[in-house]
């Protein structure tokens, strides 16, 4: 007969308390929340990893099906609530006190949540950058975190090696996606630099508005300088940003894609009232949302760290809450899409679109 201990495997579940002597009657209440907040988290990352595979695949197809698009978001949204769930968890963590936690910390020495595979593969698979990854201080790379102590293979590293060969990013895909958004017309590297130069002119207009408005408004001279030099800044970003001026070391190729890239963003963000850019504008939307709250992640880990051992060495041999905090603010995965943020213009600067009517919803016959 089914039952619910036998599908939800309830038995074998709250038997995995015991940590490495697996006898969880040797264990304190302090301990076992230790252990069990991890294993939560675990699970968290199992269910946004295969939300975030499922998003990658679908992405990964050339064309993406349209009709596809919302299953897309459906998955990425599940990603944010599972971040939002799990962020507030380490508040269960924090109800250990800094004395509590020191009676069994020592012996967990090495082991640490650096070693963590799925976290690994989370920002694997978004397609977090190996040149961006600030070193532990024990070893060469994270990689070799993940083996045991005598250099061997671990599960971890076999899962942490196997998500790394097991196809694109899901940054890789999504962007090639972007690349190939149709601007104003055919999907060309023409019709995509000639959008981004009509929005630069649209930007520099409204720049050059507000700085007349500044003018009008700002207290002393040196004021109006120093506004006057910020916002001229901001004329020269969204140049050298929509020409892709702002990379060293790139080929024409790699230029030219990026052109379209950013050229693609500024496009759905700009005209997402027309139906058929409304779900790719909802897609980077949540993207932005999935590393926002991963961002939040490591900073609300890094704070909980911080309430129960301060700034001392982690059991990792990191530097503790200062490796962290680096992490938190250097790990970006997605700088195109945020960058665009310091750009955008007001509907009435955006530049009127010759081909308007083909993206409005076309009755599929
Ligand atoms: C009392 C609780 C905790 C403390 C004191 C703590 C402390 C630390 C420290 C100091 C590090 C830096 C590496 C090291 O030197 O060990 C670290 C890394 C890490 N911890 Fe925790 N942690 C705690 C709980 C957790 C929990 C519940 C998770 C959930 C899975 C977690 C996941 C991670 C991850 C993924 C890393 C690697 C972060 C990165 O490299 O960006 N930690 N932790
Ligand atoms: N790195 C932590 C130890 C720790 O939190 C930990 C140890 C064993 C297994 C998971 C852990 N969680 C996160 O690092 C510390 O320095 O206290």
């Amino acid at each position: 007969m089914r039952n619910y201990w036998d599908y939800i495997k309830v038995e074998e579940l709250l038997s995995l308390q015991g940590g490495f002597d697996n006898d969880e009657s040797k264990l304190s209440n302090d301990e076992v929340v230790f252990i069990v907040v991890h294993q939560v988290y675990e699970l968290w990352f199992k269910l946004i990893l295969r939300e975030l595979e499922t998003a990658r695949d679908l992405f990964r197809q050339n064309p993406v099906p349209d009709m596809k698009l919302a299953n897309a978001a459906t998955s990425l949204r599940r990603v944010v609530a599972l971040f939002e769930q799990a962020v507030p968890h380490f508040r269960v963590m924090e109800t250990l006190t800094t004395r509590d936690y020191l009676d069994f910390r020592d012996r967990l020495i090495p082991a640490s949540g650096f070693q963590s595979a799925q976290m690994r593969e989370i920002e694997i698979l978004l397609g977090l950058d190996d040149n961006l990854r600030i070193p532990l201080g024990r070893e060469g790379s994270y990689m070799a975190a993940l083996r045991s102590s005598d250099g061997s293979a671990s599960p971890a590293l076999a899962r942490v090696e196997h998500r790394r060969e097991s196809g694109p990013s899901f940054k890789t895909v999504l962007y090639d996606w972007l690349s190939r958004t149709p601007i104003d017309g055919p999907a060309t590297q023409e019709s995509a630099e000639r959008f981004a130069r009509a929005f630069i002119a649209g930007h520099e207009k409204e720049i050059e508005n507000r700085i007349r408005l500044a003018k009008q408004n700002a207290l002393t001279p040196d004021d109006i300088a120093r506004l006057e030099q910020r916002y001229r800044a901001e004329i020269k970003f969204a140049e050298r940003f929509l020409q892709a001026e702002d990379e060293e070391g790139l080929d024409d190729e790699a230029r030219a894609f990026r052109r379209r890239l950013r050229a693609a963003i500024v496009f759905l963000e700009s005209y997402r009232e027309l139906p058929r850019l409304a779900w790719p504008r909802e897609v980077i939307d949540l993207v932005i949302a999935v590393e926002q709250q991963m961002i939040i992640w490591r900073q609300r880990h890094a704070r909980m760290v911080e309430r129960v051992i301060g700034r001392r060495t982690g059991t990792g041999g990191s530097a503790g809450v200062d490796y962290l905090d680096q992490t938190a603010l250097r790990y970006r995965i997605f700088n195109d899409l945020w960058a665009v943020r310091t750009i955008l213009l007001r509907k009435p600067s955006v530049p009127l679109l010759s081909h308007e009517d083909e993206y409005r919803f076309r009755v599929e016959d």
